[in-house]
C-alpha cells in the first residue's frame, strides 16, 4: 500500500494540464464493442479505473493497440462471450463502476451480457435500476444473482421503445443509449442525462453511423441501425480535475494557470467556485487564478446564506461537493453544502475538523461550513482517504496546513487523478509517495 506525505503550508505556481475526462473515457471505451472496426481514442487518462477497463476488453478479446501514451486503437472483432463465465471476469468486472457500461453495446450488438455487480466509491447506495429497467423496455430479460451479485441479461431481439427514465443515471443513459444504437425501430429516452460526457459519447456514435438526435437535452430519439463503423474520438479535459485545481489554488494561495479546460463545457462549474469569492480569469481557453490571500463567499441575493447542491446536469456535479466544501473552510463566511444524490459522500468532514476547520455536520446529506478567512492554518494529521473526491479534498487540505500530514489508502486518489504528485511537484509541492504496510489509519 501507498501513502502521501505532505509538507503544507506552501504557495504553488506555474502551469498544469487537465488530463482526459475519467468519466468520459469509460463511457467511451466501452463503445468500442459496438463495431468490428478500428476506433482510435485519444486524450486517454493514464489511470487505475480506465486501465482496468481496458484490460477487461483485452480479456474479452478486444485487439488493442497503444500508440503513445495517451492514445489506443480498439478493434473489437472477436469477442469471446464465454469470458463471462470465468472467475477473471467476476474479479475484474466487479472492480470499478464503470465496466457496467459493457452491458448496453454488448446487448446491442450480441443480444447478451452478463456483469458482476460493479464496485466504484461506497458513497452511498449505487442502485442499477435504471440500466436494466431500460434493457428489459427494449425487450431483454435480466436475472440478477442476488447470492453472486451477477446480472445476467439477454435478448434476442432488442426493439426500440419509449423510455421515461426513473432518474437521469448517467451511467444509465450511456448504457441504454449504446443498446439502442443497434435496436430495430425508434428508441426515445426521456429524462436523460445529458452531461458534456454523455454528449461526447453520442457524437462518437453519431460518427460511427448512429442516428441519435437531440443531444445536450434530456429527451434523445434514437433510430436504430442495423451496423456501425469504426471512428477517431479525442476526450475532454476532466472538468473535476478543473475544479479541484482551481480549489487547490485558492485554498493555497497559489498563481496557477490551469491549461485548455474547454470553458464551454465546464457549465456552472466556474460560477459555483466564483460564488465562494474565487478570483480567476479566462485566458483563451486557460483558467487563471491569481495567488489571493482571502476569498469572500457570497449571500443569495436576498441575503441569506448560500447554499451548494448538487443536481443533474446542467446542476451542479456532485463529484465537485467535496473540493467545493473543504475550500469552503478557509473562505470568509457561511455556506450549506447539500449532497443530495449521495449518502455516505460527506462522512470525510471528520478528519478535516480534526485539521482544525469548522464544519457541522446536519446529516448525512448536509454540512455547514463556518469559514475562518485564513486567521489560522488547518493542521496536518494523518488520515485515509474514503473515497476518489474526498481523498482529493484532504489532499488539498492538506498541501494547505500547517506540518506534514500522511494521506492513506491513496489509491483511491490513484484511479481517477493521473500522475497527481509528480504534477504537484511541478507546482512546487512537498509531497512524496511512501510505501506502508498495514491498513493505515
Ligand atoms: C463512472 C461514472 O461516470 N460515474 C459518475 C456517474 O455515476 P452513476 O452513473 O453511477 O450515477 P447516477 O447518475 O446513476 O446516480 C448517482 C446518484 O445520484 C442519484 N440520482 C441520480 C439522478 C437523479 O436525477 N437523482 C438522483 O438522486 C442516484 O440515485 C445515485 O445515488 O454519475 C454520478 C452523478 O453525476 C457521478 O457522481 C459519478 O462520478
Ligand atoms: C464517484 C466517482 O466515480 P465512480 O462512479 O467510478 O465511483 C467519481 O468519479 O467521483
Amino acid at each position: 500500500m501507498n501513502a502521501f506525505e505532505i509538507i503544507g503550508g506552501k504557495k504553488l505556481k506555474g502551469e498544469i494540464q487537465p488530463q482526459g475526462a475519467k468519466n468520459e473515457a469509460l463511457q467511451i471505451i466501452a463503445a468500442v464493442l459496438l463495431t468490428d472496426q478500428k476506433i482510435t481514442i485519444s486524450n486517454i487518462p493514464d489511470i487505475k479505473d480506465v486501465n482496468k477497463l481496458i484490460e477487461l476488453l483485452g480479456d474479452m478479446g478486444v485487439s488493442i493497440e497503444r500508440l503513445s501514451k495517451d492514445t489506443y486503437t480498439f478493434e473489437a472483432k472477436n469477442i469471446n462471450l464465454d469470458f463471462f463465465l470465468s472467475e477473471s471476469f467476476k474479479a475484474k468486472g466487479g472492480g470499478l463502476r464503470g465496466s457496467i457500461m459493457i452491458v448496453g453495446p454488448l446487448l446491442g450488438r450480441f443480444g447478451t451480457a452478463a456483469i458482476p455487480k460493479p464496485g466504484g466509491d461506497k458513497i452511498g447506495r449505487r442502485r442499477l435500476d435504471t440500466h436494466f429497467l431500460g434493457f428489459e423496455k427494449l425487450g431483454a430479460k435480466f436475472v440478477y444473482d442476488t447470492k453472486k451479485e451477477f446480472f445476467n441479461v439477454d435478448a434476442t431481439n432488442l426493439k426500440g421503445a419509449y423510455i421515461l427514465l426513473d432518474e437521469a443515471s448517467v451511467t444509465g443513459t450511456a448504457n441504454i443509449v449504446m443498446a439502442a444504437v443497434l435496436a430495430k425501430g425508434t428508441t426515445t429516452i426521456y429524462n436523460a442525462a445529458c452531461e458534456p460526457y454523455l454528449q461526447q459519447l453520442c457524437k462518437m456514435l453519431n460518427r460511427m453511423g448512429a442516428k441519435i438526435t437531440g443531444v445536450g437535452s434530456n429527451l434523445l430519439t434514437i433510430e436504430g441501425v442495423t451496423k456501425l463503423g469504426g471512428t477517431e474520438h479525442r476526450m475532454l479535459p476532466d472538468m473535476i480535475e478543473i475544479g479541484s485545481f482551481i480549489g487547490l489554488a485558492a485554498m493555497t494561495e497559489s498563481e496557477i494557470t490551469i491549461k485548455n479546460v474547454c470553458y464551454a463545457e465546464l457549465g456552472v462549474i466556474p460560477d459555483v467556485f466564483k460564488k465562494l469569492g474565487i478570483k480567476f480569469e479566462l485566458r483563451g481557453d486557460d483558467i487563471y487564478i491569481p495567488s489571493q490571500k482571502n476569498y469572500v463567499i457570497e449571500s443569495f441575493i436576498d441575503g441569506s446564506m448560500l447554499t451548494v447542491a448538487d443536481a443533474p446536469w446542467p446542476g451542479f456535479t456532485p463529484d465537485l461537493l467535496s473540493i467545493v466544501l473543504v475550500v469552503a473552510t478557509q473562505a470568509k463566511g457561511n455556506v450549506l453544502i447539500h449532497q443530495k444524490m449521495f449518502e455516505s459522500r460527506l462522512f470525510f468532514v471528520d478528519k478535516l475538523i480534526d485539521m482544525g476547520a469548522q464544519i457541522i455536520l446536519c446529516d448525512p446529506h448536509r454540512a455547514t461550513v463556518n469559514g475562518i478567512n485564513k486567521q489560522y492554518k488547518l493542521r496536518g494529521i494523518s488520515m485515509t482517504s474514503p473515497d476518489i473526491r474526498a481523498g482529493v479534498s484532504l489532499l488539498i487540505a492538506a498541501l494547505s496546513a500547517e506540518g506534514k500530514s500522511t494521506i492513506f489508502n491513496i489509491e483511491q486518489i490513484e484511479r481517477g487523478y493521473q500522475d497527481i504528485d509528480i504534477r504537484l511537484r511541478a507546482l512546487g509541492a512537498q509531497i512524496k509517495r511512501v510505501e506502508v504496510s498495514g491498513p493505515g489509519h
